[in-house]
């Protein structure tokens, strides 16, 4: 800022240049002190107040007589602090002013600007002053729009008798929808219900439509009415006057009418009591839409419209109550679509989509009265029923089952589908909200354990490998979710080239309530419950982007060997996924191996088939896990491109006291050279079975021998200890 502009903005402002600034706005206005010092004034001040002479330099206390010091030295604080102030002041000769006191920023805040107005009817003003307040008031306590509407058509009736109040909302799609009217009948008021808002709907619906006031001074005889005359005049209803009530942005979201009995127009006090009546219900109804909305997001699912889990769960706390109250069965039908990730999976997420919003339209139509029907997300729902016995609630899960089960026609095609349901009861087999959600989830397990379209109630003496079974899917749901799915890796030794072959990735569960749950418990629970493919596909991301790490750090290990489920491997995209994880972490195909299980190969599939010959394109290893153990058939050895058989560990865990078990693997050897297969020995826990298997003509040896399954940095420590041995470094 140079020398002038400082100059410019601490001069205090020229009196006569400012005065003749004030000139040009209509209102009456002064500069002032904030010490009350009158700096300059339009004419219109100087009219309002009776003086005819310039009136530098007086005080406003001279001018408003009954103004005291101490009321301007607040007015002014006020003002000071909240930038402007309006308020109502009295002279000693009975007239009434409207006050506004802006600060004035400029000039270090030596003035600040006051606007005066005569008002005609303080007492009315103060009582349209009051009535703001009411609905204002009314907003904030949360009550419903249409009580609020209510107050202030009560109160404008009771500032304007001759008048008769009523305010309509207007919908997204423009119908109106009435809201308030207390002294208006009813049944006329519902004649408008849902009615498209445009010309000849009448008062407020033509205002609605032109966005502007119409004011109807006889309804017997203007043609806005001719629809609505015959309801209207034989209530006494002769004239009507209806204002738009718009936002900000110009939408017109209600109407605000005054119906009088006799012919006429709105006074001047009508219009300025309406004006305030707009600005409120503009605010009020704003409120109300955006409360809406955010209850919308917070209670109901957005693809189906239904309650969300968190309403449900405040229904059943209420119904909890009532149902003890009144000693009857509040009945939790937990319902859960069979097969319903096939079809997001094989005819993609929209058509899942409308399959549900399909679904749970159909559903809502065998609803009983007073009940509840949830969406808990995914391809799970939940009807609530209160006063609901075990056969009712039997019969009804079943009719849902049927409904659910009618085909569902989207783009051209007929989809089918089936629901498994488990039921609990209120208040068997639960008295809390948790409880209740927790024992219909164990029903539902039990229903699924069924097959497809199983129904099964809960049972408090449910046995315990059910209930077992069901912490382990909470476990497993938790690890999925959070941090604790670990994996650890074994090494694989290669015995003749006295080095590292690979390093088989192995999950881990540590849960923070059930401590560590094996393997052999949770990866057939994933499979079952359909979150095998986010278990493998975790547990293969976190390896290569570990093997990834270790290669930078220099250590040579040729590959890791991740499981793979059957049930993961039919998905489709899973050739997309594994090249989009490889490309990640910058490894090609020969870095990984995937063992898979002999169940897959029995198939003799065509689309596996296709899937195995595009991983072997890739580099990828295919290695057949527990072998031995399944299919006697070996036929597959030859249709299908697998790299590799890991010996099943029951094999290896006698075969130095049982002759069978080394015969059986030494054909196994043999065979697997035949096919110029790999053979990993796995299991070997001592020096005998490693002798016997090296001996044989196996190389590749995994087991507690070598070393267990380790986390990534014990595995480090072994490298570079234990193991050190045959992990060379560069
Ligand atoms: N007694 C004995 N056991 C040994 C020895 N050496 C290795 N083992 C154990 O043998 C199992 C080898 O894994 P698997 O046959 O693929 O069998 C695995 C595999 O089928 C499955 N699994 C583990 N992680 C995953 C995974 O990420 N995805 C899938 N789909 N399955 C997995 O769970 C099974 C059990 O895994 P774990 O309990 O970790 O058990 C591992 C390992 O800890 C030994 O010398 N003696």
């Amino acid at each position: 800022m140079n020398n002038g502009e400082a100059r410019l903005l601490v001069a205090p402002p020229d009196p006569v240049l400012l005065t003749a600034l004030l000139e040009a706005v209509p209102q009456a206005t002064a500069c002032i002190s904030p010490n009350g010092q009158l700096h300059c004034a339009n004419s219109a001040f100087l009219r309002l107040l009776g003086h005819k002479a310039p009136l530098n330099h007086d005080n406003i206390n001279t001018l408003l007589d009954s103004l005291t010091a101490q009321r301007w030295q607040k007015l002014v604080a006020q003002a000071q602090h909240c930038g402007t102030l309006c308020s109502q002041e009295q002279k000693h000769d009975g007239r009434h002013f409207a006050l506004a006191l802006r600060r004035i920023d400029q000039w270090h805040g030596q003035f600040l600007s006051l606007s005066l107005k005569e008002l005609d009817n303080p007492i009315a003003q103060y009582q349209i002053q009051q009535l703001q307040n009411e609905i204002l008031r009314s907003v904030a306590e949360g009550n419903p729009l249409h009580r609020t509407m209510d107050i202030l058509c009560r109160r404008a009736e009771a500032l304007a008798p001759e008048a008769i109040c009523s305010v309509m909302l207007v919908d997204e799609n423009g119908l109106l929808q009435p809201c308030a009217a207390p002294s208006l009948n009813s049944s006329y008021y519902d004649h408008f219900i849902n009615l498209p808002i445009g010309p000849g709907s009448g008062s407020s619906g033509t205002a609605a439509w032109r966005k502007t006031t119409v004011e109807v001074q006889d309804i017997a005889s203007d043609p806005l009415w001719d629809n609505y005359r015959h309801l209207a005049l034989p209530l006494g209803l002769v004239a009507c006057w209806a204002c738009p009530v718009s936002l900000k942005n110009g939408k017109v979201v209600g109407t605000f009418s005054l119906y009088f009995r006799d012919k006429r127009g709105p006074s001047a006090f009508h219009r300025q009591m309406v004006e305030s009546c707009l600005n409120v219900s503009a605010l009020a109804i704003e409120h109300n839409r955006v409360q809406r909305q955010l209850e919308n997001l917070i209670f109901f699912d957005p693809l189906t419209g239904l309650p969300n889990r968190t309403l449900l769960r405040d229904r059943i706390d209420q119904e909890l109550g009532a149902c003890q109250r009144s000693h009857s069965h509040l009945a939790a039908i937990h319902i859960d679509l069979d097969n319903f990730k096939a079809v997001n999976e094989s005819l993609g997420q929209q058509i899942g989509d409308q399959l549900l919003q399909a679904l749970a339209a159909r559903m809502q139509h065998c609803l009983p009265p007073r009940s509840t029907l949830a969406r808990l997300g995914g391809d799970e729902f939940m009807l609530l029923v209160p006063d609901c016995d075990q056969h009712q609630a039997r019969a009804l899960a079943e009719q849902l089952q049927h409904c659910i089960h009618q085909p569902v026609a989207i783009d051209e095609r007929e989809l089918v589908i089936c629901a498994g349901i488990g039921i609990s009861l209120a208040p068997e087999d639960a008295s809390t909200v948790d409880n209740l959600l927790r024992s219909s989830e164990s029903a539902l397990l039990q229903a699924k354990q069924q097959g497809l379209g199983g129904l099964s109630f809960y049972r408090s003496t449910m046995n315990q490998a059910a209930i077992r079974r069901h912490h382990h899917l909470e476990a497993l749901r938790r690890a999925l979710n959070g941090q604790s799915l670990k994996v650890h890796y074994q090494p694989q030794i290669d015995f003749g080239g006295k080095r590292l072959a690979g390093l088989e990735v192995l999950a881990r569960c540590q849960d923070p309530e059930l401590g560590f749950i094996p393997p052999d418990v949770f990866i057939p629970l994933a499979e079952e419950s359909g979150l095998i493919g986010q278990l493998d596909q975790l547990v293969m991301e976190q390896a290569l982007a570990q093997l990834a790490l270790w290669r930078n750090q220099g250590f040579a290990i040729p590959l890791v060997a991740v499981n793979l489920s059957a049930v993961d491997f039919r998905q489709p995209g899973l050739l997309e996924r594994i090249k989009k994880s490889l490309a990640a972490h910058r490894l090609d195909g020969c870095s990984l191996t995937l063992e898979i299980t002999e169940s897959l190969l029995i198939e003799s599939n065509e689309d596996i088939l296709a899937t195995m010959t595009a991983l072997r394109q890739l580099g990828i290893g295919l290695s057949i896990d527990d072998f031995g153990t399944g299919y006697s058939s070996l036929s597959y050895l030859k249709r299908f491109p697998v790299t590799e058989l890991k010996m099943d560990r029951s094999f290896i865990r006698d075969i130095d006291t049982d002759p069978n078990d080394k015969n059986l693997t030494a054909a196994v050897i043999q065979l697997a050279g035949s096919f110029q297969l790999k053979v990993v020995a796995e299991g070997v826990e001592n020096q005998a079975q490693c002798d016997i298997v090296t001996g044989l003509g196996c190389d590749l040896i995994q087991g507690y021998h070598f070393a267990r399954p380790m986390a990534a940095a014990d595995l480090e420590s072994w490298m570079t200890g234990q193991g050190a041995a045959f992990v060379s470094r560069h």
